[in-house]
């Protein structure tokens, strides 16, 4: 994984972050955190009265109103402390990411010669040649060529990639570099509008918008702490009525520990931070609101080769038909696959040569190549001399044969179901209506695919395995690997239905995927993950791209997300039981302070009336640095039913977060009680 994503929390990073606390201080941005605002201007309340002591009567003493101040700007800042230490970590990564962001001189193809342009002069669109040790100048698609690519700029991994044009490896990335040979490259995104810009913008938090369910949450703070304004001003007056005497910083400390400071002051933290996670994970969410879907996803839509198997189907025995023989089976098979760049393609022509048997390739020059199609199901070539040569899945070709008013070899069946349910992927081998047998092509399972199916089913989603393979070996597949559901001969437009009948269902949907033909399901999905070595358009179409290009990480994305569910959950919970207890230790105080002989309600046994005041605005406050780790690193998370989460945290939480201020109080107040 990429060293700019692991950005550590370092002396630089807290330092920025400190000063960044009281810029924030700025009251047009603390609007928009009506909690921490409501500390501000009790805050500013309190600072008046300790400028013009005249304004109040009495009063505590200049020394408490003091104390009374330090404390909430201490909140404040603690609160905007969690913030901008959250979004430091980002900012660290964009800085990172701009270095990598020069200016190149581009080889642009201006009617059929070259000229250097420099590369923030380029458009959607533009053709540019791109030649061994060159930066690739924007974000576009090979359209010929090949070459070894370096994306460790972006991806962290080191390891040059392959890159070609055609096919689900085509695209391109500004600002990585080809290590090898020369492509031709049309230029896909306008200045500013890049793959790294984006990226650049996403870590730096620039466009960061609250997601659904953190406006839901705010929206909630917000009505409670309008409630305790009310409350809290509403005593004023009554008080008065009769004749007790509250002074305004006490009602003012009144309110804030009522009012739910902690998960307001770290709600916007807990949320930066999932989605660094996230970003950490080296996959980029283009939103906090894709994040948190990937935590609520109830449906996880997989394909199998590649994703729960390896990908590298190889072949790995020819299985003639009846009466044929097996060189020549291996003969038409490479001659079938001479031009199929795919990797099942390759490995036909590889395993033919490893078996010794021999084969024209002068008989495939001038013919029509058939490409794979995910929709045909096959692949093959049509000969000069009129022979048509297919390979494909074993009921593809049957039927193509058919058409022709071929003839079905007897043991075709029984041989391409001993591939299949041996997890293998029987694929049939015909000249014109003959067919002459089976290759048989070797996938294996990813080790651990089971006990990650095992956690998803724990977490209660369910997930589903859809294949272009046939119903029997994707049945073994599906049984080796341990998922809920498949789908078999599926085609890309089957995924959208599988999709759209889950949705119908009040489902979120999950999907990853990296070919063109992915990009409408991408689309419809809840959570789409597509793999940065995949199509331009798979990559727009989805709402999240992971650098490393393994679609297994969408089980990692969700359970991310969950994690960040659960954090705000958890926090929330706690902050809330938190301030209940608070008024154990400060509504008794208040009234003793009014009226001494209520010492009866000093159940806390706390030092004096104004302690304890001052240890409840204590505590209220140092529980906010006090979380700021647990924030952004998140809540332990366990696999588990969501029902059964819930109670944990409830217990844990909720009753945790009832008897900490109880503890902790007690303790501010044995050190405070000596001052005062
Ligand atoms: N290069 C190829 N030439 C001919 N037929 C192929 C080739 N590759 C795959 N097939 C056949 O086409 C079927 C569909 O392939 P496709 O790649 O679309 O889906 P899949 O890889 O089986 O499923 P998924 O990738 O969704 O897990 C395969 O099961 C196989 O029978
Ligand atoms: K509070
Ligand atoms: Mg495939």
């Amino acid at each position: 994984m990429s060293n700019s994503r692991k950005t550590m929390l370092t002396g630089p990073i807290i330092r920025k972050a400190a000063v960044e606390s009281l810029v924030k201080l700025n009251p047009a941005t603390m609007m928009k955190n009506p909690v921490m605002f409501v500390v501000e201007i009790g805050m500013a309340i309190v600072m008046l009265l300790l400028l013009f002591p005249n304004l109040s009567g009495s009063g505590n003493g200049f020394g408490f109103n003091l104390s009374v101040f330090l404390i909430l700007l201490f909140t404040v800042l603690f609160a905007n402390f969690a913030e901008a230490l959250a979004e430091g970590r980002g900012k660290a990564q964009a800085d990172s990411l701009k270095k990598t962001k020069q200016e190149v001189t581009a080889n642009k193809l201006v009617g059929g010669a070259l000229r250097e342009v420099p590369s923030t002069d380029l458009r959607k669109g533009d053709i540019v040649v791109v030649e061994q040790g060159e930066m690739i100048p924007g974000d576009g698609e090979i359209i010929e060529g090949l070459a070894s690519v370096d994306e460790s700029a972006i991806t962290g991994e080191s390891a040059p990639v392959i890159k070609e044009a055609g096919g689900d490896f085509s695209s391109v990335t500004g600002g990585t570099l080809v290590v090898s040979d020369v492509i031709v490259v049309r230029i896909t995104s306008d200045p500013g509008e890049s793959f790294i810009d984006r990226m650049i913008s996403l870590v730096e938090g620039a466009k960061r918008q609250k997601t659904p369910n953190e406006i839901a949450l705010s929206t909630l703070l917000t009505v409670l702490t309008l409630i305790f304004l009310i409350v809290v001003v509403t005593l004023k007056p009554i008080a008065d009525f009769l004749n007790i005497q509250l002074e305004i910083p006490v009602l003012v400390s009144l309110l804030v520990c009522l009012i739910p400071t902690t998960i307001g002051g770290l709600l916007s933290a807990i949320g930066i931070a999932g989605m660094d996670r996230v970003t950490r994970f080296n996959v980029l969410a283009m939103s906090g609101k894709a994040v948190e879907a990937a935590g609520d996803i109830n449906t996880m839509i997989l394909d199998k080769t590649g994703t729960i198997t390896y990908g590298n189907r190889m072949a790995s025995e020819f299985l003639p038909a009846q009466g044929e023989q097996e060189s020549e089976l291996a003969a038409w098979a490479a001659i079938a696959s001479l031009r199929d760049e795919t990797p099942e393609g390759r490995s036909v022509i590889e395993f033919t040569k490893v078996r010794g048997f021999t084969f024209d390739a002068e008989m495939a020059e001038g013919g029509e190549i058939v490409e794979f199609k995910a929709e045909t199901r096959m692949s093959g070539i049509d000969l000069k001399d009129g022979r048509k040569i297919r390979k494909g899945a074993v009921d593809a070709v049957r039927e193509w044969v058919q058409a022709q008013g071929g003839t079905i070899p007897g043991d075709l069946e029984q041989k391409s179901q001993h591939v299949a349910t041996e997890g293998g992927t029987p694929l049939a081998v015909a000249v014109d209506g003959r067919i002459y047998g089976i290759i048989y092509l070797k996938d294996t399972v990813k080790p651990g695919m089971k006990e990650r199916f095992d956690q998803l089913r724990k977490m209660g989603i369910k997930t589903i395995m859809c294949t272009g393979d046939n119903p029997l070996t994707a049945a073994t597949i599906a049984r080796e690997a341990g998922v809920d559901d498949f789908i078999a001969e599926s085609k890309p437009e089957d995924k959208i239905a599988v999709i759209r009948r889950e949705q119908a269902q009040g489902k979120l949907v999950a999907m990853t995927g990296d070919g063109t033909n992915d990009a409408p399901a991408l689309a419809q999905a809840d959570v789409g993950l597509a793999m940065n070595s995949g199509t331009v358009s798979a990559k727009e179409a989805a709402n999240m791209v992971d650098l490393d290009s393994d679609p297994s990480k969408i089980i990692e994305v969700v359970a991310i997300g969950k994690q960040l569910l659960m954090t705000r959950g958890a926090l929330t919970t706690f902050s809330i039981a938190n301030d209940i207890a608070k008024y154990f230790a400060i509504i008794p105080a208040m009234f003793m302070l009014a009226v001494p002989q209520m010492n009866t309600l000093n159940v806390m046994g706390l030092g004096s009336p104004l302690s304890a005041v001052l240890s409840a605005l204590i505590f209220n406050a140092v529980i906010i640095p006090l979380l700021i780790p647990l924030s952004m690193r998140g809540v332990a998370y366990k696999p588990m039913s969501s029902q059964r989460l819930l109670s944990k945290n409830l217990l844990i939480y909720g009753v945790g977060g009832v008897i900490a201020p109880f503890i902790g109080i007690k303790l501010i107040d044995l050190v405070v009680h000596l001052w005062i």
